[in-house]
């Protein structure tokens, strides 16, 4: 009984960790894509040149960098856990000049290293083609992009949470027009955060997705 209780627990844990941080990502991407035609036009244009299927398989998505890069650059500056889950400092440590002494609770603020200046050309601004070309990738190994974590208990769902995100935009946009009601701006968008261990939009999107035939 133990044992299933436990199991029971797990599994929900797991879907909870999966969902909200795919919905964040997923939601934010779509959000600065309606800000950015450009950039949702020359996604559209890669698939239209890459992908010659009616269904997107996860096998493809090797073929989408300019997908890739649009979803690197939504989760750089909408980090969707952005504190990372808390860690412990098993014993006492210096970092950069820092002594962090035992048992410290240690949050990583993701959402602040993703618009430092020192780090970031024009961190405001939206641009996927920084990653093009670039080796950066958010598999734990470059510290200015850990959307995932980082080291022993980054996260277990990453290669599924990350085509996840890479797969349902990409079927969306190959299908449909991401139209906002309304005519709202685009640039009148709320992008206000809404904190919480996953990072939500304080007013949430609202979008119509129109069929392209
Ligand atoms: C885009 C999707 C996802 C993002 C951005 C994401 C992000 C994260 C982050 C930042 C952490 C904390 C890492 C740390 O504190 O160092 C984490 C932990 C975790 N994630 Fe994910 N995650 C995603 C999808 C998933 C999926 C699909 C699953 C499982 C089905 C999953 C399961 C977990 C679990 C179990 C942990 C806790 C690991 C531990 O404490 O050792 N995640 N995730």
């Amino acid at each position: 009984m133990g044992g299933y209780y436990m199991k029971n627990i797990t599994t929900r844990e797991l879907f909870v960790a999966g969902t909200n941080t795919t919905t964040s990502s997923v939601m934010w991407a779509m959000t600065e894509l309606v800000r950015h035609k450009e950039i949702m036009s020359k996604i559209a244009e890669e698939l239209k040149k890459e992908i010659d299927t009616d269904k997107i398989s996860d096998s493809q998505l090797s073929k989408l960098p300019y997908l890739q890069a649009t979803i690197k650059e939504a989760m750089r500056l909408h980090p969707p856990v952005p504190l990372l889950l808390p860690h412990m400092a098993a014993e006492n440590c210096e970092v950069m000049n820092y002594t962090i002494p035992k048992n410290s609770k240690i949050f990583v603020n993701l959402w602040a290293m993703g618009r430092d200046p020192k780090v970031w050309d024009d961190p405001l601004s939206f641009k996927p083609e920084r990653f093009i070309g670039s080796k950066l990738d958010i598999k734990g190994q470059d510290f200015e992009l850990l959307p995932f974590g980082s080291g022993r208990r980054m996260c277990p769902g990453m290669p599924s949470g990350i085509k996840s995100v890479q797969l349902i935009l990409a079927s969306l946009i190959n299908e449909f027009d991401l139209v906002l009601p309304n005519d709202v701006d685009p640039m009148k968008l709320d992008m206000s955060d809404k904190f919480g261990i996953a990072l939500k939009m304080e007013t949430p999107l609202k979008v119509i997705f129109k069929s392209k035939e």
